[in-house]
């Protein structure tokens, strides 16, 4: 990986409370690598500090080679950030913000290219405060990207959307990336995850919990196997205790809402299973196997339920940031620490 971002044991205290504590994290270039976590995680804080915004206590932060505390300006030249809760003088105008944005910079992008990008161009002429939401929210994400930066930091992207708006959202960003540029998304939203991250990284409490693509986090070690079947009434409570016993199975458990039984184990339980079953005569139905979702990986190690870490509507806003581009590869690793 060619890191156009390094983290070393970042840590950022408020008083008391200790918002970031100890996050290592390298970003290759052209990657989007997307940070989860609950509320309070300590996400935003993380990316303001990599973005020169914020302070760090301690450890080191080097973006495109440079310490944003040292030189915050030469990082802001080519980072781009869209933060979750600035916000714009009420009267200034699309247009006047996207040119007066892109004056900050040696090579900004064409601010009418992206107002057609993000679906503004009918409203160039509209004040700040009598935009929608979303209308607001999709100027935010146009400020980060005018100074034409190499990397982009992404805060809460699509909140305050519409299913729509936040599908032609995605489009947009996996644009941007084909372009070159590296992405940092902060979300709430698994699908966004999902969709658009080559690499994620779970936050809680300060910390990575986990990290890896949402495919490699998904399948954990690989190895790991749920089945769900239903016994036909009668069966012995032995021959579900002998299954229990296998080699094969980790836990057998009784799924009281359904009648049906949860078998985990190995890659070899289902067969392992359906042998020792029927070496009792015993024929189960509805046998199937419980695919894992990122949702539930969040869950079993944070503790936290997304959609209730998801904020309520209003939408965030914008602030500048720099430019840029390009492309490396994530790889199916995974590490769950707990
Ligand atoms: N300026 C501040 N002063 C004091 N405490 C703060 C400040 N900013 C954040 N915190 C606290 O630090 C912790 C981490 O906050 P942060 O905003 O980084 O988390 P987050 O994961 O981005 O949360 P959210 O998803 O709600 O935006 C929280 O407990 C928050 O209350």
């Amino acid at each position: 990986m060619d890191p156009v971002i390094e983290i070393r044991d970042l840590r950022k205290t408020y008083g008391p409370k200790v918002a970031v504590d100890g996050v290592s994290l390298a970003v290759g270039r052209g990657e989007i690598v997307g940070v989860l976590g609950p509320n309070g995680a300590g996400k935003t804080t993380l990316v303001e500090c990599l973005a020169g915004v914020r302070r760090a206590d301690s450890g080191s932060v080097r973006v495109l080679g440079v310490d944003p505390q040292r030189d915050p300006a030469a990082v802001r030249a080519r980072l781009g950030m869209q933060l979750q809760e600035a916000t714009l003088p009420a009267r200034l105008r699309v247009r006047e913000a996207l040119e007066l944005y892109a004056a900050f910079y040696p090579r900004p992008a064409d601010p009418a290219e992206l107002m057609r990008l993000l679906g503004l161009t009918e409203k160039a002429g509209t004040a700040f405060g009598d935009l929608s939401g979303g209308q607001q929210q999709r100027l935010s994400i146009a400020l980060a990207l005018v100074g034409d930066p190499e990397i982009a930091v992404l805060d809460e992207l699509t909140t305050g959307l519409d299913p729509q708006a936040r599908r032609d959202t995605w489009g947009l960003i996996e644009r941007v990336r084909d372009r070159g540029v590296t992405i940092v998304l902060v979300t709430h939203f698994m699908d966004e995850a999902e969709r658009l991250c080559d690499r994620v990284v779970i936050v809680d409490r300060g910390r990575i919990v986990a990290s890896g693509t949402p495919r490699g986090l998904v399948q954990g070690d690989g190895d790991r196997r749920a089945l769900r079947m239903r016994l036909p009434s009668g069966t012995p409570a032995e021959v579900a205790a002998e299954v229990a016993a296998l080699p094969e199975v980790h836990a057998l458990t009784r799924v009281d809402s359904t009648g049906e039984i949860e078998v985990t184990g190995d890659g070899h339980v289902l067969p392992a299973t359906i042998l020792a079953l029927s070496r009792h005569g015993v024929v189960p139905d509805d046998v199937r196997t419980l695919g894992r979702t990122l949702e539930d990986v969040f869950v079993a190690v944070t503790g936290a339920d997304p959609s209730g870490a998801a904020p309520s509507q209003p939408p965030p806003s914008p602030h500048p940031g720099g430019p840029h581009p390009p492309s490396s590869h994530p790889t199916d690793h995974v590490e769950v620490r707990s």
